[in-house]
């Protein structure tokens, strides 16, 4: 074996030990034991001064750390004095609206660390989606890019802000809540302040575009859960006259008004409105709710007091968790089946002992909240509690108003009532117009269009030719026979060709009119 390889390098590493420039080694020596043989077996073998290395390291660190902790102190200092800021929790509507706003502004930025979601509210299809032979075709929905947990920064009008997305555990240490802070950086809280105010502004031009539905859901106990949320009707879509409409929107407008709740406040009325639509089925009475719920950017809540598990109580806890301002739907009350409190109900009790169950029936009210169906003193304690709440707009719909009792009808409940009738002659052709006319969007849109097989109802763009055939329509079908909802099903079964609506009307009409004398419902009449 060869030790005079070993024996040089020996020697040599003792001649570098001694140099000036092995200062920081020499500290190093003391931290980490044999550091001075190390460093010198790997000059030996690489000619590279590990002291010179860890030297240049540790002044980069160094600054790095001083760096640091300098930023820090003057980030904290700005915070302290010159950054202001408004959280908003995850209780409050602010939350969503802000969410949503920021997930628009994401979606525009640079931002690198995000959270992707795909179960948001307007999360709806282009529905230009079909195939070449017209047939949609369903694609899954494309996820949205909201803030991820952590700060990040934007820009609003040159203004520069910073936004942190938290979760902290209730005190229950169960439910994750969250809550978004929004930082300026400025004395005053102000510009957010503003923000807010442009993002609440933001919203409610959204909402006047889409109409909310929410239900009363029973998952062990009832709340609302939001159903659908949908392009807004326009007024114009609902066929009733047009002074009728005219008086409901101005009546709506005037409530909603915040002057006219000091109005009422200042004189001790209590500050309500309820509105009855009432009409044989299909007339538009639901159609006119949202059409009104979309004019005037208000969700819409709707109660079904057929339900047969809905409690008392349930209906109260419904009312009370309202939002400040909506429209509450109370649809078919009269199939309801309210009845006083007083009036006494049969009730047959199971034929248990062999005995005839005449034997053993017992009496019970409607108000038994066990049976869970409501009692008309529960509905108007309902009402009357939400309907205290500023800016509650309370529809009822029936389709037989003689039968309701005067209590719930009374002037302070119902306000307001609306007939809706089976279809006048304008309201025949108003309907066949409707169906048949291009608006001003699709022509747009048809002119984009190359694939024409896929438009899902044939369009007349000629006027005087779409007014024509409306007149023929219109004139071959009797007024107050039909309603709007069954002239409507006639047609859409027929939307691709109008031509045909017209040339199949005769026999249709007539087995309607048929089936109508005998009282029965023609079903698969198309
Ligand atoms: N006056 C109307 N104007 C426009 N469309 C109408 C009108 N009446 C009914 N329709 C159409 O008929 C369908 C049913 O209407 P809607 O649900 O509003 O009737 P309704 O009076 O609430 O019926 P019901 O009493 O059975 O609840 C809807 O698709 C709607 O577009």
């Amino acid at each position: 074996m060869d030790f005079s390889r070993l024996q040089n390098l020996q020697y040599d590493l003792n001649a570098t030990s001694t140099t000036a420039a092995n200062l920081p080694s020499t500290l190093l020596e003391l931290v980490v034991p044999g550091y001075s043989t190390i460093s010198q077996l790997a000059f030996r073998l690489t000619g590279i001064d590990i002291g010179v290395l860890v030297t240049g390291w540790a002044l980069i660190f160094g600054c790095h750390t001083a760096w640091r902790y300098l930023y820090d102190l003057v980030e904290g200092y700005f915070d302290e004095y010159y950054t202001s800021s408004i959280q908003v929790d995850d209780d409050d509507g602010l939350f969503n609206d802000v969410k949503d706003w920021l997930s628009e502004q994401q979606n525009n930025t640079s931002s690198r660390k995000l959270k992707a979601v795909t179960d948001y509210e307007d999360n709806k299809k282009d529905d230009n989606v079909d195939d070449e032979l017209g047939i949609y075709k369903y694609e899954a929905p494309m996820p949205r890019y909201e803030l991820s947990y952590g700060s990040d920064d934007f820009f609003h009008q040159g203004r520069r802000f910073k936004v942190a997305r938290s979760s902290v555990k209730d005190e229950a240490g169960s439910y994750m809540r969250e809550n978004l802070e929004i930082y300026c950086y400025a004395r005053t809280a102000q510009p957010v302040k503003d923000l807010l105010a442009h993002i609440r502004q933001w919203k409610i031009s959204q909402e006047t575009a889409m109409t909310s539905v929410y239900r009363a859901l029973n998952n062990g106990g009832r709340y609302w859960s939001k159903q659908s949320c949908r392009p807004s009707r326009p007024l114009q879509t609902v066929s009733l006259d047009q002074q009728q409409k005219d008086a409901i929107v101005e009546d709506i407008n005037e409530y909603l008004h915040p002057a006219t709740a000091r109005w009422y406040a200042a004189r001790g009325i209590p500050h309500r409105r309820g509105y009855l639509f009432h009409g044989p089925p299909g007339t538009g009475k639901t159609s006119l709710s949202f059409a009104l719920a979309g004019v005037f950017g208000l969700e819409v809540y709707c109660v079904s007091l057929n339900d047969k598990d809905l409690t008392e109580s349930e209906l109260c806890t419904l009312f009370d968790t309202l939002p400040d301002r909506c429209i509450v739907l109370l649809e078919d009350i009269d199939s309801a089946g309210l009845k006083r409190e007083e009036e006494p109900v049969v009730v047959e009790a199971p034929d248990a002992d062999s005995k005839t169950s005449k034997d053993v029936t017992k009496t019970a009210t409607k108000a038994d909240s066990s049976s869970g169906s409501i009692s008309l003193s529960a509905l108007l304690n309902a009402i009357d509690g939400a309907a205290s709440h500023e800016g509650h707009v309370l529809i009822m719909t029936t389709n037989t108003p003689e039968q309701l009792d005067a209590a719930l009808i009374r002037p302070g409940r119902v306000d307001l009532q609306v007939a809706f009738t089976l279809a006048t002659q304008d309201q025949i052709h108003e309907t066949f117009v409707r169906m048949y006319s291009q608006t001003s969007e699709e022509q747009i849109r048809g002119g984009r269009r190359t694939n024409s097989k896929s438009r899902p109802v044939s369009k007349i763009a000629d006027p005087e030719t779409l007014e024509a055939m409306a007149r023929t329509f219109s004139q071959q079908l009797p007024a107050d026979m039909f309603s709007p909802a069954e002239i409507q099903g006639y047609l859409l079964m027929r939307k691709k060709d109008p031509q045909r609506a017209l040339n199949d009307l005769k026999k249709w009409r007539d087995e309607m009119l048929e089936s109508k004398k005998k009282g029965k419902k023609l079903v698969g009449a198309q």
